[in-house]
């Protein structure tokens, strides 16, 4: 697959907790099935406080290039099959009903901070954007493509949601890195989307990403988060 990581913070110290991968370490899990739960669960059980997350994205905008990076700040939600919540009444999880706040999905301090990263890097990135998650694994028809253009979302892909819902419900801070790496399917002046050409411009564009995680990792420790966190 993209090779998509997912690197925490653990208890705030460095070096962080190993990074996890989404989809399995045989990439085996399909997006539809990727257990959010559990990997959002297994790093708040292990004491992280941060996500950082990296995701490869189709670009829905003329601006939204493939090579280009977003730091998402919004999403809007075209899943169908996957459990959004912990709080489901199941046995053994927690109790109630939770109906969580979700204006602002992603965290602002952690975005700031992979910001002024790329700055220093003089990486030319989008500051913010909306993330469209589907279902997948399908790629979007024309005719979707063209509707999530109209909606003026700037990305696309399969997997924002639910994992930030659950780590906002964990109270963990996460951070996306959408990696632009095809302009889907709205333009027919360009290449569709397929999985070849999503491949292709990750390979390409993978090491802005590590080199921007090396130095946010060691930012992130230095600011104390005590207040942020109990906001949360
Ligand atoms: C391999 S193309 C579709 C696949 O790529 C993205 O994966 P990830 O978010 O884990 O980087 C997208 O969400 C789809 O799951
Ligand atoms: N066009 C696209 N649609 C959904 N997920 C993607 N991941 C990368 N490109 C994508």
């Amino acid at each position: 697959g993209s090779g998509v990581f997912l690197i925490v913070l653990r208890n705030l110290s460095y070096p962080p907790s190993t990074p996890r991968l989404r989809h399995g370490r045989r990439h085996q899990f399909n997006p539809t099935n990727v257990n959010y739960r559990a990997n959002i669960w297994a790093l708040k059980s292990e004491g992280c406080t941060h996500v950082l997350a990296t995701s490869a994205c189709g670009g829905l905008q003329e601006h939204t290039h493939p090579g280009d990076i977003v730091l998402v700040d919004q999403f809007i939600d075209q899943t169908r099959h996957r459990i959004e919540t912990f709080y489901d009444g199941q046995p053994g999880h927690p109790d109630g009903v939770f109906h969580i706040p979700m204006a602002e999905p992603f965290c602002e301090h952690t975005r700031a901070i992979v910001n002024s990263v790329c700055k220093g890097l003089g990486m030319h990135i989008h500051p913010k954007g909306t993330v469209l998650t589907i279902e997948g694994p399908r790629f979007s028809s024309r005719a979707e493509s063209r509707l999530w253009h109209a909606w003026g979302c700037d990305v696309i892909n399969m997997s924002t949601v639910p994992e930030v819902v659950l780590a906002k419900e964990a109270g963990l801070c996460y951070a996306l890195i959408a990696m632009v790496t095809d302009y889907d399917s709205w333009r027919e002046d360009q290449e569709h989307v397929s999985v070849e050409k999503v491949l292709k411009t990750f390979k390409e564009n993978a090491h802005k990403a590590e080199l921007i995680i090396r130095e946010v990792i060691p930012k992130l420790a230095q600011k104390d988060w005590t207040e942020i966190l109990r906001q949360k």
